[in-house]
């Protein structure tokens, strides 16, 4: 978007590390189960960078509970971590629905799930994310549906999951920039994070040109679109 209709100039901050330990420390510190589970999806490696980062931790927490929410859709489990962030935000008698097509951290998720005592609050479901949102046709109206999973696959999940929620809840995408390359797709370096980029740049402009949402950008981490149902 141009300065013109974007209205004033860019004003932005590039977050370096420095200034990223400052984020981390001007907000409230992760409890200590939070901070554990951190330490166990880092301590297993490369796996590590697809996890949601503390900032964003945050951040769902706050929303949750800011939407009362007290059923969320968490697409994309991996070792737990934004479900365990959910699951901090619910009221008592509140559900995550968590869903991956792996299995493969759940012991380790569910083991941090017990730790901090929220274990009863988290359903996990094992399958295509797309084949979980369409069993919940006919369930109860959700308040939160939080994407993070594969990004090709974000159209269905975005076409999946408006409907499923109730009028004032909330849409979350992560990784809505791509690393930045949403802008300019093709100057990636890699064929799929090519398509994955196109795909997002496809969402991004639906997501704001759909009247049934309201729908902010925000440049935290890799990029969170959070939208809210009219
Ligand atoms: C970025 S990670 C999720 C990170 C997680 N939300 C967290 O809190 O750290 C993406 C996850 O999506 C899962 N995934 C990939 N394709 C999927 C699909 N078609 N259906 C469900 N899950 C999928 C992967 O197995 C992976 O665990």
């Amino acid at each position: 978007m141009s300065a013109a209709a974007g209205g004033g100039i860019a004003k932005h901050v590039p977050v370096n590390q420095v200034l990223r330990e400052y984020l981390l420390a001007s907000t409230t510190p992760p409890d200590p189960a939070v901070r554990a589970l951190i330490a166990a999806t880092d301590g297993l490696g490369e796996v590590a960078g697809m996890m949601v980062p503390a900032e964003q931790l945050a951040l769902l927490t706050l929303l949750t509970r800011i939407a009362g929410a007290r059923t969320v859709i968490d697409i994309g489990t991996l070792t737990g971590l934004s479900a365990l962030a959910f699951a901090r935000g619910l009221p008592p008698g509140g559900r995550v629905i968590t869903c991956d097509n792996s299995d493969r951290w759940l012991d380790l998720a569910r083991a941090h799930w017990q730790g901090a005592g929220v274990a009863d609050r988290i359903d996990f479901r094992l399958g295509p994310a797309a084949r979980t949102l369409r069993a919940m046709a006919g369930e109860p109206a959700v308040d939160l549906v939080f994407v993070d999973a594969d990004k090709l696959n974000y159209p269905t999940y975005y076409d999946l999951a408006v409907p499923l929620l109730r009028p004032g809840g909330l849409l979350v995408l992560d990784n809505v920039l791509l690393d930045g390359f949403v802008t300019a797709p093709e100057l990636a370096g890699e064929s799929l994070q090519r398509r994955c980029a196109a795909v997002l740049r496809e969402v991004n402009a639906a997501v704001a040109a759909d009247d049934r949402l309201e729908a902010v950008m925000l440049p935290i981490a890799d990029g969170l679109t959070i939208a809210r149902k009219r």
